[in-house]
């Protein structure tokens, strides 16, 4: 995968847009809050696979320690837009980045940047719960002895990580049996607990929950609440319902890879800017 820089974007002017709001003039979503302090910001971001084009100059600035949800119809970017933030998408042989991707203002792209270290400060947990073929323990340890963690430390950060995860208290006693033993809904909160182990600032869920019958997802979402408290959560959901319950943020991507629209989630769903998000909220379409 290929990454080009471009020089830095001038801040976009306003207009007004067919509902008579404020829009920004470029590909800046409707709405786009401004976050004081944004962990991470997208500019004019485009990726491509081969020849097509999967994602449209995505301008968002994702705030700390909220959930943010990317929500949008099947094949509009948005687990596309999920891995480019911990650069995933370099592992796809025909991927291509165009823009820039600041992580605490450090373009995840520069030449310096090291892509193994990126993702232990942006975590990744998948749809399909995927933990290593070992124990409960070691699925969590084995992060940390990469890191060169000291065994002593190792403990004492695994029982930290299964607690922060939830997870603990159902398997204490039991962590050298198979994480693969677990039921699905513990097994993905042990991939939590696998991805929050290292300490990362950010935790990216690509449908964490859709995999899972409704007693599980329902403590997954009890889950994420809680880590906002001390990361900063970005989501893809396929489930409108989930986004507005857990979600602080939503953006809404549509057809063809553009970021429609970025605001505060209950504004989204109560009185969005963009008709084309309004018909697709209320489902008419998508
Ligand atoms: N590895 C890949 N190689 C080629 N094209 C890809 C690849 N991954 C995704 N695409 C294409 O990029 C576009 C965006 O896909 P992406 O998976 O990001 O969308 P999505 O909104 O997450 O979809 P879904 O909700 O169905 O998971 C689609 O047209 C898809 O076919």
């Amino acid at each position: 995968m290929t990454a080009n820089r471009r020089d830095s974007q001038s801040v976009p002017t306003a207009e007004i847009d067919e509902r008579g709001s404020t829009a920004a003039a470029d590909d800046r979503p409707l709405g786009s809050p401004r976050v004081s302090n944004p962990v991470i910001e997208s500019r004019d971001l485009d990726v491509f696979y081969g020849d097509t084009q999967a994602l449209h100059g995505i301008e968002m600035e994702i705030p700390e320690q909220q959930v943010t949800a990317l929500i949008g119809p099947s094949g509009c970017g948005k687990s596309t837009f999920l891995r480019s933030i911990n650069r995933m998408n370099d592992l796809i042989d025909v991927a291509r980045v165009d823009g820039d991707l600041y992580f605490h203002g450090k373009n995840v792209y520069d030449d310096d940047v090291d892509p193994v270290a990126l993702r232990r400060k942006i975590g990744m947990v998948f749809q399909k719960p995927n933990p290593f073929p070992k124990s409960i323990y070691d699925n969590v340890a084995y992060g940390l002895r990469v890191q060169g963690k000291d065994d002593g430390d190792v403990d004492e950060m695994v029982r930290t990580a299964l607690e922060q995860a939830a997870l603990l208290d159902e398997v204490d006693g039991q962590l050298e049996e198979s994480g693969l033993d677990l039921s699905g809904g513990q097994q993905q909160r042990l991939c939590i607990a696998r991805a929050i182990a290292p300490d990362p600032e950010v935790i990216l869920m690509d449908e964490p929950a859709s995999a899972l019958d409704p007693v599980a997802t329902s403590k997954i979402e009890d889950l994420i609440d809680d880590l906002a408290e001390d990361y900063t959560v970005v989501i893809v959901t396929h489930s409108m319902q989930q986004a507005a319950r857990i979600s602080d943020k939503t953006a809404v991507f549509l057809t063809g890879g553009h970021l429609v629209e970025f605001d505060d989630t209950e504004k989204i769903f109560e009185n969005p800017e963009s008709q084309q998000v309004e018909d697709y909220i209320t489902g008419k379409f998508g």
